[in-house]
């Protein structure tokens, strides 16, 4: 047991995925692994192991935001021998050609600030996904016949950005999609020599304020699940 994970030792895969909501990591659970237990429960942060297609599997919700998901992927990597971390998220995407249930594989993650910021200083580091993962999520993707898109995202502190300025700066610059924990997952897990990658679905679209339904998302969130799990046992 950790602070903030009650699972026992061995009860938590070398592979991990991780959504945001802990509620998305029953529903994958119950719909993409078998025999899935729940192995946390710990301020209600749910995390189930299981198996897919013979490999086993946990999947732990990291909560909303960078400092929340380091404390996951932390205690994931140090503490349980997790080797292999995948975030599958909700984004909105920036660029007009970033469409509602898209997916987003995201190369490299631009921040203002991510938890680990005051190890580097000076220094500006660019989080980047592991690059057998990212290339097996590409053609999961292709098979699964989804728009998918291949670049920079930008994991931000705050949902509600009153600085339109920096969302400007972010399309201007090509990034594809926002959300608020792929940077710290990327860093940390560089830290520990493990590997990472963020497959995102776009629930809604910045440019045009177009937003997905509930019932849409989940139908639109299990492409993600499956490509995350084929990336990470192709
Ligand atoms: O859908 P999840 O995985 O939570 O991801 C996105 O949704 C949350 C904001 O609503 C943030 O966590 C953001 O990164
Ligand atoms: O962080 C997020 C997630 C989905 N949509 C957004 O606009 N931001």
């Amino acid at each position: 047991m950790t602070i903030h994970i009650g699972a026992a030792p061995g009860d938590i895969a070398e592979t991990v995925l991780m959504p945001g909501d802990p509620r998305r990591a029953k529903w994958a659970a119950e719909n993409f692994l078998q025999n899935a237990t729940c192995i946390n429960d710990v301020r209600g942060m749910s995390g189930f192991t299981g198996t897919w297609q013979g490999h086993r599997v946990t999947i732990q919700g990291s909560g909303m935001g960078m400092p929340s998901l380091s404390i996951y992927a932390n205690e994931l990597i140090r503490d349980y021998g997790a080797k292999t971390l995948i975030r599958i998220g909700s984004c909105g995407g920036m660029q007009d050609h970033v469409g509602l249930r898209d997916i987003v594989i995201a190369m490299t993650s631009t921040t203002l600030s991510t938890p680990s910021r005051g190890f580097f200083r000076e220094l500006n580091f660019a989080p980047c996904a592991d690059f057998g993962l990212l290339e097996r999520a590409v053609a999961a993707a292709r098979g699964h016949g989804v728009t998918t898109h291949v670049g920079g995202i930008y994991s931000s502190d705050v949902f509600y950005d009153e600085r339109q300025d920096l969302n400007d700066q972010m399309v201007r610059h090509g990034i594809l999609a926002v959300e608020m924990e792929a940077a710290e997952l990327y860093t940390v897990a560089a830290r520990f020599g493990a590997r990472a990658l963020a497959v995102l679905t776009v629930s809604d679209h910045l440019p045009t304020g177009a937003a997905l339904s509930s019932d849409e998302r989940e139908s639109s969130f299990g492409e993600m699940v499956e490509i995350a799990l084929e990336a990470a046992f192709a």
